[in-house]
Formats: structure tokens, sequence, C-alpha cells
């Protein structure tokens, strides 16, 4: 089967957060499969492309109403990330150094037409079409209605929900940009009154996912407007949740920390990595080390930290490192409390890939306290690193996590106020003094099997069926 993932960003290519994670590795699971699974994605102007060599596959202009704008699919043969990688180069719009910006209705509706007016040269097209949150969400309602693309709505589109609170809304002053179509379905863009990409997707996919069973649930009470769409369209809907790239995110092989280690040498191994963080951001090694690594946004829980590291360090004997970027208040303010609690605490404000990975491995405890978590791959990569996660119960942070009360492995909590998490964050560190549990448990959290594996498969088997449907 041959299946295109079309997305804004594909790990190690172009990562903002998890959803380059995910493309970045479930089409080389189902390559492993046995299918024939590739990524089509802008081309930026980051390190990735300033340092591999490109060649074109096809050049072409895409138009967006009457403007024109060069063209090119590119590919590199200098890399093997287990699939193939098809960029869409548009020099005006998309070769830039960040992946979004103010300008992304032109953005991602240039790279949605070039990307399927390439496809329609193809010999063989694509037996799935697999679209990834909204800056692909036109591309479902494009293959459905637009004239030229009529060759190729016979394929199945697959939207996938990453995250609903994004939906790329876009003014009726860019209806012209879209491709002409039966304007008796123009209802299909619609959502409250303006052009709503992801509602679109969801309106026109074949299958519709969310990224865990328990964020599909949740969207049809909270889904930033689409509540009633979802619950309306649920027949054809599933969450099927994210793995995590087993190759990528290993403590025995993982390049970027400090000391490898395995479930036998666990001890070792995290308390030399604890012990580099420690010196890196003056924290003391003796103390129990709890991180947050994320984007500093409200659906993170993010506004609420400063208050509650403030609470935790003043009642508790601990470390806290934070890794992260986002509302610049949140930023200030957690830059701030620096100087109160120098020694037990740090923050490092940006993005830093290898350091993340020397987080998951040196933290004892790593905290996500989200109001909301489509799924949540940072839970995922610090059980892999023998981290035990506090999670608020919610999203795929339900469906990965049990809490040590119930015979589980994690802490959890309920409530994104500042009292819970600081409750939780207190949990955390009474389990920590009791060191032979904790020890036993950081063995068998390394043990638990998040790999794309089964959920490779499960998206295999959805877009089978689909086919299977489709000719019966
Ligand atoms: N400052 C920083 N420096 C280095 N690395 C950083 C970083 N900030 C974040 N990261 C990394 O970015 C990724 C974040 O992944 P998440 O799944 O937690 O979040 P995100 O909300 O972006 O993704 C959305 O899509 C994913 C994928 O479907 C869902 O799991 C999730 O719930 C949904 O919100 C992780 O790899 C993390 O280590």
């Amino acid at each position: 089967m041959k299946i295109f993932h079309l997305s804004a960003e594909c790990y190690p290519i172009a990562k903002v957060g998890g959803l380059a994670d995910v493309v970045g590795a479930l089409p080389k699971y189902q390559n492993d499969n046995g299918e024939e699974s590739a990524v089509i994605m802008p081309f930026y102007k980051n390190p990735f492309t300033t340092t591999h060599n490109f060649s074109a596959v096809f050049e072409g202009h895409v138009h967006l109403g009457n403007t024109s704008y060069p063209y090119q699919i590119l590919k590199t043969s200098e890399v093997s990330l287990g699939f193939e990688v098809y960029f869409v180069a548009i020099d005006a719009l998309l070769n830039t150094p960040f992946v979004y910006s103010e300008n992304d209705i032109d953005r991602f509706l240039a790279f949605q037409i070039a990307a399927l007016d390439w496809i329609l040269t193809l010999k063989q097209f694509p037996n799935i079409l697999h679209c990834h949150d909204h800056h692909t969400g036109l591309i479902p309602f494009m293959t459905q209605e637009c004239y030229k693309y009529e060759a190729l709505n016979k394929i199945p589109v697959i939207t996938t929900i990453h995250n609903a609170q994004y939906q790329g809304w876009m003014p009726y002053e860019h209806l012209h940009k879209i491709p002409p179509f039966n304007m008796e379905h123009i209802g299909l863009l619609d959502w409250d009154k303006v052009i709503n990409p992801l509602a679109a997707a969801i309106k026109c996919a074949w299958r519709v996912t969310t990224v865990s069973p328990s964020y599909m649930e949740e969207l049809k009470q909270n889904a930033n407007g689409l509540e009633q769409l979802l619950a309306h369209e649920s027949g054809k809907a599933v969450g099927v949740l994210n793995g995590i790239d087993t190759e990528v995110w290993n403590p025995e092989t993982d390049d970027y920390i400090i000391e490898n280690y395995n479930a036998t040498t666990v001890a070792a191994g995290k308390k030399a990595n604890k012990k580099w963080l420690c010196k890196r951001f003056n924290l003391d090694e003796e103390k129990p080390l709890v991180a947050f690594i994320g984007r500093l946004v409200g659906e993170k829980g993010a506004e609420l930290l400063p208050e509650v590291f403030h609470k935790v360090l003043q009642q508790e004997v601990v470390n806290i490192l934070l890794l992260g970027s986002g509302h610049q208040d949140t930023e200030e303010q957690l830059s701030q409390l620096r100087a109160n609690y120098s020694g037990n605490y740090n923050v490092y404000i940006g993005y830093d890939e290898k350091l993340s990975h020397i987080i998951y491995a040196g933290a004892d405890f790593l905290l996500m306290p989200s109001r909301v978590e489509p799924c949540g791959l940072n839970q995922m990569y610090c059980l892999r690193y023998g981290t035990v996660p506090v999670v608020r119960r919610i999203g795929g942070l339900k469906d990965t996590v049990v809490d040590i009360n119930d015979n589980g492995f994690g802490i959890c909590h309920d409530d994104v106020t500042v009292s819970d998490i600081a409750y939780a964050v207190h949990r955390a560190l009474e389990f920590y003094n009791d060191t032979v549990q904790f020890q036993a448990n950081r063995t068998f959290i390394m043990s638990i099997d998040h790999s794309w594996k089964t959920s490779a498969k499960t998206y295999i088997n959805l877009y089978n069926s689909i086919n299977q449907q489709h000719y019966d």
C-alpha cells in the first residue's frame, strides 16, 4: 500500500512539537510492516535543508487565485530516515527559518495545492492520503470537491487531529484561492461563518482519528467550538494512541545523553545524567529533581507553574528544572523566580532537543499538569528513561499513566489548580523517599512498551478497512 503523510512538521527535519515526532516515526514503522509510506512536507530554510543537497523530481507553478508561484518537489538521497520525504519548495512562501508565521493561510494553502497538483501528475497514485492537523485540513475537501482533483477523489483521505485547539480559520476573502468547486457545497468549508480547515477535514475525510481514545471522547465536550461536529461525525472517528520512536528514544543508545543505561544500570546512569544537569544548572544533586519540558501555553497549565514552583520550593526538599518557551509573561515569571531559589531551581527558556533528552534521563519526575493533552509524548519518553510522570488525568495522559495508589507507576491528579499540582508533587516526593519501591518502579516503567509497533498496525488496519469497504 502506498501511503502519503502530509504534514507541516517532521522530525528530524522541522520540529516545533509532538506533531513532528509522530510524522517522523509512524511512516518508518509502517514501512517496517511492508507498506510504502512517505511524507510530503514544506521545504523550510533550516539546519536540515541547508546541510543536505536536494534534487528536483517535479517543477511547476502553483496558483493562489490570480497569483502564481513557481515550485519544485525536492528529494534528498543523503540521509535515510526509514521513509521517503518529498519537499514542497515554494521559495516565495515556505523558504523561511520558522515553521509557523503570520502568513500561514497563504503558505499552507499553497503547500496543499502544490502537493495535490504534483500527486495528479504521478503514474501511480497513492492508496491513502493521511493528513495531519489543520495545515493539511483542506486536502480532504479539495480531493472530494475541486474539479481539477476529480482524478484523486477515489483515494481515501484520513485526517489525524493532534490538537483541535488550532483550526486554521480563514476569512472568506481567501475563498478565491481554493481551486474551483461546486459552490452549492461551500457549507463543507464553513464553521461559524468562516472557512475552518479543521472542520472541513472532519466533514470530508473518510476517517478521522485523534491521537488517543480519551481525547476523542473529550473532544465531544470540549473542542474549541467543534464539539457538535465531532459528535455528529463520531461514526467515522476513532482514537489511536500515539507511539514513540524507540530507536530515537532509547537510553541505552541515545547519543545526546551524558551516560547511557538500561534497566540494569538505571541507578548509575540516571545519577550521571542528573549530576551533569545539576552542575550545568546549579542544582543540588542530593535532592530529587522534578522537571517540566514543553510549550509554555495555557493548554499545558504553564501559567500556573510559577506559583506551583514557588509553593513547592518553600515546602519541600527538591530541585526544579524547566525547559520551555511560550507566553512571554510566563517565561518572565519563571525566570524571575530564579533569584529566590538559586541552588534548587532553574529554567532554560528556549528550544533544545539535546537538553530535553538529558532531562528525560536525569530527572526523577516529569511534571505535566495539562488542561488539554491530546496524547502527550513526554510522559512516554520519560517512562522509557525511568523517570516517573506526574500528570493530570486527561486525554492521552489518562490513557498511559496509572497512579501508584491504583497499583500503577505514576502520580496522577484531577484538577489544574496550584494546590492540586503542588499536592501531586508532594506525593511524588513521598514516593521518592520510599527508596526500595522507587527503585523497583524505575526498572518497571522502563519496560512499558509504548513503541509504534501496535499503533502503526492499527493505522494500517484502518486503511485496509476503508479500501475493503471501497472495493466491496
Ligand atoms: N523547549 C523544548 N525543547 C526541546 N524539546 C521540546 C521543548 N518543548 C517541547 N519539546 C518536545 O516537543 C515534543 C512535545 O510533544 P507533546 O506531545 O508533549 O506536545 P505538543 O503539544 O507539541 O503536541 C501535540 O501533538 C502531539 C502528537 O500527536 C500530542 O502528543 C500532544 O498531546 C499534542 O498537544 C516532545 O518531543 C518534547 O520533548
